[in-house]
């Protein structure tokens, strides 16, 4: 395997930290070379220490001399790097060979597309970068001979399921023989609430995942299954599927991480433990298979295995998602904007669960009622992106 030197962005997340246990143990084929953090500074502090990187992303000059008071390697440590251009920078730096693009939200989009545009291999993880931006992001993979591997458990499934070609592609049309992709969903901490019951609901609550354990933005996005649709949305550019032959089904265990289902009748499913180092490791290794420190899945001691359909009703992000998708790429930048700032407040109890949804179909129906915006550049999606945050913001404060 070439060696690989990697920019983890977003390294002090639960992405990020799952990451850096993988490369550490692998030091004959990979090393750090760059760690991000936007405001868990000491915890980079430690990273850096730990991983040896030789450069570090804050976002203020505040953040710099909180690193600089946390650093205890002696000398001079790291160079210190400011803001968001310095994460782009760090990116195109010609000692990264690999990015984990591990920061949540649309912030992550102008670092994750610098990959791309500068050929590297980049293993995504920030779903929301393909939602607001995928069709920008899929022509710059290919254009540029980048390597995107799909680190989100469901599309890193899909990908391992795939006819395989043996190397990373951005493809334009479905695979030959594929008939449909089948996204497997949790279904959330409430799948069994009493609808009634859901506007009282605390953000502790909603961040308790049954199964996985993640960053509070996407365990929101699971309760409200939101994070489904923009899975459905990033498989759709992952994957050149068109909507309708994209499936979302609730399977409750988190066992089955997606499948494929295949002309002839064949579904290919990928299981293993709800644990993101195995698709990380997945993406680090490819295409060969390297250890990730997760342990087997013992099958017999298993139980069973559920399936069921999402019900909208529960639901109606999941609606709002495909419905988003069926209308455009203004929709999809919008809907994922929404729902940001929607998540935001709903953490901060400024709104209840309930409001999210109602704060994204409006936004959705402001945004698409505009004349048609093209959005075939980085800033056009990002004034659309901002644009539809002001609106966000503004329900969400009639809310409160
Ligand atoms: N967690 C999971 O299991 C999975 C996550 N994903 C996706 O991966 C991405 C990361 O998720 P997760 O690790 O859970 O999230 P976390 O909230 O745990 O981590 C987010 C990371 O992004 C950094 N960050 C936050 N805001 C900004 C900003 N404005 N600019 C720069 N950096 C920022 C954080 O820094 P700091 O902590 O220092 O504030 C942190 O390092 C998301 O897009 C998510 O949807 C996909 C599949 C599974
Ligand atoms: C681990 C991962 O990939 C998450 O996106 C996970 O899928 C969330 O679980 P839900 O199926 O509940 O959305
Ligand atoms: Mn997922």
């Amino acid at each position: 395997m070439k060696f690989q030197q990697l920019c983890v962005l977003g390294s002090t997340g639960s992405i990020g930290e799952s990451t850096l246990d993988v490369v550490l143990r692998h030091p004959e084929t990979m090393a750090v070379y760059a760690l991000s953090a936007y405001s868990r500074i000491e915890e980079l502090a430690e990273q850096a220490l730990v991983t040896k990187a030789k450069v570090v992303v804050v976002p203020t000059e505040q953040a710099r001399t909180r690193f600089r008071q946390a650093w205890a390697g002696g000398g001079a440590g790291p160079e210190i790097r400011i803001g968001a251009q310095a994460l782009v920078d760090t990116v195109l730096d010609a000692e990264v060979t690999t990015v984990m693009a591990a920061i949540v939200g649309a912030a992550g989009l102008p670092s994750a597309l610098a990959a791309a545009q500068a050929g590297k291999r980049v293993l995504l993880a920030n779903k929301e970068a393909l939602v607001a931006a995928g069709g920008l992001f899929m022509r710059t993979v290919r254009e540029n001979g980048a390597e995107l591997l799909p680190i989100d458990s469901e599309h890193n499934a899909i990908f391992q399921c795939m006819p395989q070609t043996g190397r990373a592609t951005a493809p334009t049309q479905p695979a030959a023989g594929v008939r449909r992709l089948l996204l497997t969903a949790s279904g959330g901490p409430f799948r069994t609430t009493a609808l009634d019951k859901l506007a009282g609901v605390t953000p502790d609550q909603a961040c308790a995942h049954p199964n996985w354990s993640m960053g509070r933005k996407i365990s929101v996005d699971s309760a409200t299954m939101l994070n489904k649709g923009l899975e459905v949305i990033e498989a759709h550019w992952l994957f050149a599927m068109p909507v309708q032959r994209i499936q979302v089904v609730i399977h409750p265990q988190s066992m089955v991480h997606s499948m494929v289902e295949y002309e002839d009748g064949s579904i290919l499913a990928q299981l293993g433990q709800p644990d993101m180092r195995t698709p990380i490791a997945y993406g680090l290794g490819f295409p060969e298979r390297i250890s990730s420190g997760v342990g087997l899945l013992e099958l017999t001691t298993l139980g069973r295995l559920d399936f069921e359909e999402p019900n909208f009703e529960r639901f109606p992000c999941l609606r709002l998602s495909f419905d988003a998708l069926k209308t455009g790429q203004a929709a999809c930048v919008a809907l994922n904007a929404a729902n940001e700032i929607a998540v935001d407040r709903f953490l901060k109890q400024q709104i209840r669960y309930t409001e999210i949804a109602p704060v994204i179909e409006t936004c959705l129906e402001r945004i698409t009622g505009l004349p048609y915006t093209a959005l075939d550049s980085l800033d056009d999606v990002l004034a659309l992106d901002a644009r539809t945050r002001d609106i966000a913001n503004e329900l969400c404060l009639l809310k409160t």
